[in-house]
């Protein structure tokens, strides 16, 4: 399908992108959006239309979390070279699979982080909380969407369970397979939104992306990347756009987001346990059994979920395991930098002292 060309609005640039510019900047660049990472460029589109531009090495290893499928660049006026990322306004990361605990940038500058679930086995409030604490960490607004609805004998109950956890999120019950029924999800989809689904294998979230694309066959992102014998590799990260000119970022790091370091997406997850423990007799309540503790006399009276109190602690159990692993990697990759910079000045010495 032939790339269209977009203006920058229809890309999703918002005025709050440009605070972090200056005339000259302008003057130097123009800014493009990122719709694919790949092994020798980045693939961008812009008002200019589609081009791959190169990432030099300086800037690259100054950004990180590295750029991603949704960042913003700006782009040198007559070389395809990036002069800058432009700041994010959100960033949805996770932690490295391996051993290394690198955080990796999934997809920037999102709008909406739809949450799906469906009514029926799937149906899991701690893993609903577990998602919206990475949307609330990410600076993204989530949206819970339930699919299978038309499979599914009580979907009010599924609703209120929804609503209860997260009071001021929005929670949309449809079934993913009809036009209809997703109308609701309009709301989040004007022309340059940019939004992601997250969700366990099987919830409906192909579906749903299919049933937005409607006749639209293929996604017109045109930015695959074909190995020599025309697969699609595994390794493309990919930014698409729907007929109502909304984009979906849809990249394989989605589907298994781990919880890291997300303290500020805890505290906004799980905010009405953090009051009550706030109102704790000691400031270092563990809640478990200590004196005068806000939290579990919640439970006793039967205000406070016991689930939902066993799932913040576990939650928070993760995001310290994840935070040490990072201020290790850190301190390793600290140690090694200073014995290699060493063992370089003792190399040169040498060689000076050889001539
Ligand atoms: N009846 C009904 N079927 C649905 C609905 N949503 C999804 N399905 C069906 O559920 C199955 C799995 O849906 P997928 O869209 O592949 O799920 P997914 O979340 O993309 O799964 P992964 O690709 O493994 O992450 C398919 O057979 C869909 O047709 C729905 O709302 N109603
Ligand atoms: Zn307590």
């Amino acid at each position: 399908m032939p790339i269209q060309n977009f203006t920058l609005h229809q890309l999703g640039w918002q005025p709050g992108y440009a605070q972090h510019l200056t005339l000259q900047d302008f003057e130097a660049g123009y800014p493009a959006r990122v719709v694919a990472v790949h092994r020798n460029g980045l693939a961008v589109l812009s008002a200019r239309g589609a081009a791959t531009v190169i990432l030099p090495h300086g800037l690259a290893a100054a950004v990180e979390p590295a750029v991603t499928v949704g960042d913003w660049l700006l782009i040198e006026t007559d070389a395809p070279r990036v002069l800058r990322v432009i700041e994010r306004r959100s960033l949805v990361a996770r932690i490295a699979a391996g051993s290394d605990h690198r955080t990796q940038s999934i997809a920037a500058n999102l709008d909406t982080l739809f949450v799906v679930t469906s009514c029926n086995d799937d149906f899991n409030l701690s893993r609903l909380e577990r998602y919206l604490a990475i949307a609330f960490e990410a600076g993204v607004e989530p949206v819970i969407v339930l699919t299978k609805a038309d499979q599914c004998a009580d979907v009010e109950s599924c609703l209120d369970a929804a609503r209860s956890i997260a009071p001021a999120v929005a929670v949309v019950a449809i079934d993913a397979t009809s036009a209809a029924s997703i109308a609701p999800l309009a709301a989040w989809l004007a022309a340059g939104q940019t939004v992601a689904f997250v969700g366990s294998s099987g919830v409906g979230k192909s579906t749903l992306a299919n049933t937005l694309l409607g006749n639209a066959a293929q996604a017109t992102s045109g930015t695959r990347e074909d190995d020599a014998r025309g697969r699609h590799t595994t390794t493309a990260r990919e930014m698409f756009v729907l007929p109502c000119g909304a984009w979906v970022i849809d990249t394989p790091g989605m589907r298994e987001l781990q919880v890291g370091a997300i303290e500020a997406g805890m505290s906004a997850a799980f905010d009405d346990i953090e009051t009550l423990a706030a109102q704790c007799r000691f400031h270092d309540c563990r809640h478990q059994g200590d004196r005068d503790c806000a939290v579990e006399a919640a439970v006793a009276e039967g205000t406070l979920d016991d689930r939902r109190l066993a799932n913040y602690r576990k939650l928070q159990r993760e995001t310290a395991n994840a935070a040490r692993s990072t201020r290790e990697r850190r301190e390793h990759d600290r140690h090694y930098g200073l014995l290699n910079r060493n063992a370089q000045r003792l190399q040169r010495e040498k060689k000076g002292r050889d001539y």
